[in-house]
């Protein structure tokens, strides 16, 4: 018998459901939909950590600026249902904006600091209706474990520092990058929004993962300054004529910029926290990417 994944649309369905999950401890992985290998993986790590697993698809109206694709954003629920129940998803919370956000609902959360510079300055607001969503979901599922992906990196961050600020009774677990292994377009980081290339297009994509292991493969031959770093990095994202650069930086687990990689002081744990960040914009496609100097797997 395959495994039944339960389908709620609202709060009160919700907490209907939750009860008859419980007392098995839970794991939330929050998504905005059109689900790919990336999600699997994150649903696979929890149920590793013998969670019952609850997953959410919302795209969130909140994190999405004007000028945005909050419109055009796939919605595939159909075949999310599908791709959770094959992955043992126990509950899928699926609410529509009006339950999320019904009239008068006012509240915001923002977390400044971390927020601020990359792509809080690039999107602004973004992180605020991230956190602000989180922390709704976590507070409807209340689960022990939340996982989020570390392709999206200052939101792993941002998300940590508000489970720390507000005392959330709960573990944050970071799961590392799903990439494509697919011919000609490897190490491109999976994304929803890869939905929108053509197969021509993706493969140039996967240019910005290129960039990131050039930069690492300078930082194991020895280089300790940033901007060479970066520079090594740069050189092959301009060998894409169509593509418009953002930003590029290296920054510690504060998202500080750092401009030299100081061996002697610095422990590994310290070490894994530093991260090469990208973003660009590609045939109209606003896509990031980021990797540790060094490959040191999933961080908790
Ligand atoms: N390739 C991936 N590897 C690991 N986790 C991922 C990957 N892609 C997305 N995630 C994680 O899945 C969760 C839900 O992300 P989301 O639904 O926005 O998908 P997405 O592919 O990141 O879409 P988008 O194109 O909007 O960036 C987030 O925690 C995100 O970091
Ligand atoms: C965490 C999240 C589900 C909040 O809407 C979203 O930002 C995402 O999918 O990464
Ligand atoms: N995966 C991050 C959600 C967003 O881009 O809005």
């Amino acid at each position: 018998m395959p495994p039944v994944t339960d389908l709620v649309h609202t709060p009160a369905e919700l907490r209907a459901a939750l009860r008859a999950l419980s007392p098995a401890p839970l794991g939330l992985v929050p998504t905005m939909g059109a689900l790919h290998e990336g999600h699997a993986h994150l649903i696979r790590r929890a149920r590793l950590d013998r969670q019952r697993v609850v997953l959410s698809v919302f795209v969130n109206p909140l994190q999405f600026g004007p000028n945005e694709d909050y419109a055009a954003y796939p919605r595939t629920l159909e075949h999310d249902l599908r791709l959770a129940e094959a992955e043992g998803v126990d509950l899928v919370f699926a609410p529509s904006a009006e339950q999320m956000y019904p009239p008068g609902y006012a509240t915001r959360v923002s977390v400044p600091g971390v927020s601020e510079g990359f792509d809080g300055a690039s999107r602004p607001g973004h992180f605020t209706g991230v956190a602000t969503v989180v922390l709704k979901l976590l507070n409807l599922v209340q689960p022990q474990r939340a996982y989020f992906g570390e392709k999206d990196w200052q939101q792993l961050m941002v998300i940590r520092h508000l489970a720390r600020d507000l005392n959330l009774p709960l573990e944050i677990v970071g799961v590392s990058t799903v990439r494509s292994d697919q011919p000609g377009e490897e190490g491109l980081a999976l994304s929803s929004r890869n939905s929108y290339f053509t197969p021509e297009q993706r493969r140039r994509a996967s240019v910005l993962a290129r960039s990131l292991q050039a930069a690492q493969a300078r930082y194991a031959a020895g280089e300790r300054q940033a901007s060479a770093l970066l520079s090594a990095a740069r050189v092959v994202l301009d060998s894409e004529p169509e593509l418009s650069l953002d930003y590029l930086s290296l920054v510690d687990g504060d998202m500080h910029e750092i401009e030299r990689i100081d061996n002697e002081g610095v422990s590994t744990l310290h070490l894994s926290e530093y991260r090469l960040l990208v973003a660009a914009r590609l045939f109209g496609v606003r896509l990031i990417d980021n990797m540790p100097l060094l490959s040191t797997g999933e961080t908790r």
